[in-house]
């Protein structure tokens, strides 16, 4: 059951406690209590979604995410010296399902290789391509796209799951100008922009059409998928929101010999102005998040001893890797107006339009406001082999079939401006750039700092530039240009010198939200990492991770897939302990 109120709780003693209802923390509590004997007790920061229409109809998606809602946690990045100092909006789900709840949606899960590196890294088969694929089937529920278009030649059936709880569709209403011009591109320009019939075959490089986490025109999430009304009645199972964990609790550190591994016996959490314990038999498990998981850690003295006296937070467990390693990928576009109307802006800049779309969604579920618009397609695209960057730095890339580069293909500019754009918006998402989460203050309710290290590496910041150049090339094929459907470009790259372009895309990129790796996997008996490859905290009993920090490095994709594949592998790893 879900409970709004502390009050309204039957027990605050539980065989297992999630600290988290996001994107893992559902899967997580929604796996564990498949068995009937085992009690979990969620405890979630934020409010319900159900109810938030903007956490439900797809093209309002930003209305969700944004920072000022409530259903934001509101960060802020720390000022990022890659970025001229910019200060970014940090943005983080609020909310049951967390970012889950209010993301982009796209569903994308990254190269073979992307995966078959975190097996090296940890020494783990059972996180290679192969041993995880079953796990992307489990989660998934392939549906049909909301106007029921043939989708015949734009995606691979074979490598898609039919009965899991998340839906994935690709767009369910047609763009079809911009559309037919991005499969041409494919045709005339194949060597830079081959087609890919499916970019999630664990070979994602060329152009394909994009697969959105939405089933019948609505968001499919964490919450809508896992917690269902059928599986939130289970009586071994207990939500609570405006809960808000502080730190954990109740340790037991035997100096005697042989010296027992530490042991938390609870968490303590906030409800209202009032704190309370809610203590776990079995494991805590830290699904709060990238940003959440490692405060929780630190606030409760798992980290580098150093930084911990400096605030005067005795040390528990020196972990120096907590909330270190973050990596994250970079975003900047490129804009053109276009002589045609068929853009996203006939509908952001006329109400009519607006209104009559957002009523047959209402209606029918069905037009435009079934998709988040954020792309009709994406291509994966590598920089060249022979590229002077590569003597900067080794490249950061898992191997020759992952991406350096994600492109997004749109049907509009978001610029605000009037009139009819179309952008590319290209991503550098195999970033050498790492950054941290640290604490700002002893208080364990205050917002952490959160350091990017955005484009901190300047090869990180030349290839977004060569990037872009992709995108230019992309936009150089006749499809584009036979018929004067291209316009001027918003602000014309194609004229800069490379320092010009360099700078500009310092100062015109901005994160992807994919957070991860502040509470990441190394092997067992490493001097370094957070997380053994089974998620136990290393040196700890009964403490888990179970979410997107323990990714060790982030994959060429954006990062919703990989944390649900991490939530169900981590789920079948607590149930084998306990089994
Ligand atoms: C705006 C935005 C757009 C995105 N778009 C996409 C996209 O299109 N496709 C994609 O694949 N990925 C996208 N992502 C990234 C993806 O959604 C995340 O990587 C992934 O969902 C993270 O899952 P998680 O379980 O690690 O964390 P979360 O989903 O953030 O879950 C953490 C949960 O813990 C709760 N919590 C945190 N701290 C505490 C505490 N102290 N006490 C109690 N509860 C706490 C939070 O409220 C939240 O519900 C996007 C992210 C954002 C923010």
């Amino acid at each position: 059951k879900v409970y709004e109120n502390v009050a309204d709780l039957p027990s605050l003693q539980y065989d297992f406690v999630i600290v988290g209802g996001g994107t893992a923390g559902n899967v997580v509590a929604s796996r564990l209590t498949e068995d009937s004997s085992v009690s979990v007790l969620v405890l979630e920061a934020g409010p319900s979604n159900q109810g938030v229409l903007a956490a439900q109809v797809p093209f309002l998606s930003i209305e969700v995410s944004d920072t000022g809602t409530p259903y934001s946690w509101n960060y802020t990045t720390t000022p990022q010296t890659g970025a001229d100092g910019h200060v970014f909006d940090y943005l983080r789900g609020y909310l049951l399902g967390g970012c889950s709840s209010h993301n982009g949606m796209a569903y994308t899960r990254g190269a073979e290789a992307d995966f078959d590196r975190y097996a090296n890294l940890t020494g783990d088969e059972g996180w290679s391509w192969n041993q995880i694929f079953p796990y992307f089937l489990k989660n998934e529920k392939w549906t049909a796209p909301a106007d029921n278009h043939n989708t015949q030649g734009q995606y691979n059936p074979a490598v898609h799951g039919t009965d899991g709880p998340i839906s994935v569709s690709v767009s369910g209403f047609s763009w079809s100008e911009f559309e037919q011009r991005v499969i041409q591109t494919t045709k005339e320009l194949p060597d830079d922009f081959p087609f890919n019939l499916d970019m999630n075959s664990g070979k994602p490089l060329g152009i394909g059409w994009f697969q959105y986490t939405i089933g019948h025109g609505e968001r499919s999430s964490s919450a809508t998928g896992y917690l269902t009304p059928e599986i939130i009645q289970r009586p071994n199972l207990d939500v609570l929101l405006h809960a808000q964990v502080s730190k954990l609790v109740n340790v037991t550190q035997s100096r005697a010999l042989p010296i027992e591994p530490i042991t938390f016996q609870g968490v303590q959490f906030r409800y209202g102005t009032s704190l309370f314990v809610a203590k776990a038999s079995k494991e805590i498990i830290l699904s709060a998040g990238a940003i959440g998981t490692p405060q929780i850690l630190l606030n409760s003295g798992i980290g580098d001893r150093t930084a911990l006296n400096a605030l005067g937070i005795p040390t528990v467990l020196n972990l120096p890797s907590v909330g270190k390693n973050v990596s994250e990928h970079a975003y900047s576009g490129v804009s053109w107006a276009v002589n045609s109307n068929q853009t996203v802006e006939s509908i952001t800049q006329n109400i009519t339009r607006y209104n009559e779309a957002f009523a047959e969604w209402n209606r029918s579920h069905t037009g435009p406001f079934v998709d988040p618009s954020a792309g009709t397609h994406a291509g994966w695209l590598r920089l060249n082999a022979s590229s002077p960057l590569f003597k900067i730095h080794p490249d950061p890339s898992p191997g020759p079939d992952a991406p350096h580069f994600e492109m997004l293909l749109q049907p509009s500019a978001f610029a605000g401006t009037p009139g009819h754009f179309i952008s590319f918006t290209m991503a550098m998402v195999s970033p050498v750039s790492r950054g941290s989460v640290t604490l700002s203050s002893n208080d364990p309710f205050a917002a952490p700092l959160i350091d990017l290290g955005f484009l901190s590496s300047e090869f990180d910041a030349l290839a977004l530039a060569e990037g872009i150049k992709l995108a230019l090339k992309f936009a150089s094929a006749p499809a584009w240009n036979h018929d004067g459907y291209l316009g001027a470009p918003t602000v014309d790259i194609a004229a800069m010198t490379p320092a010009e372009l360099t700078a500009h895309v310092r100062a015109n990129s901005g994160p992807g939200y994919h957070i991860v790796g502040t509470a990441g996997m190394s092997p067992r008996g490493a001097q370094y990492g957070v997380v053994d490859p089974d998620l136990k905290v290393k040196g700890i009993a009964g403490l888990r991770v179970i979410d997107a920090s323990v990714v060790p490095i982030v994959p060429g994709a954006h990062t919703q897939a990989v944390t649900y594949v991490v939530a169900e592998r981590g789920a079948d790893l607590v149930k084998q302990t306990w089994n």
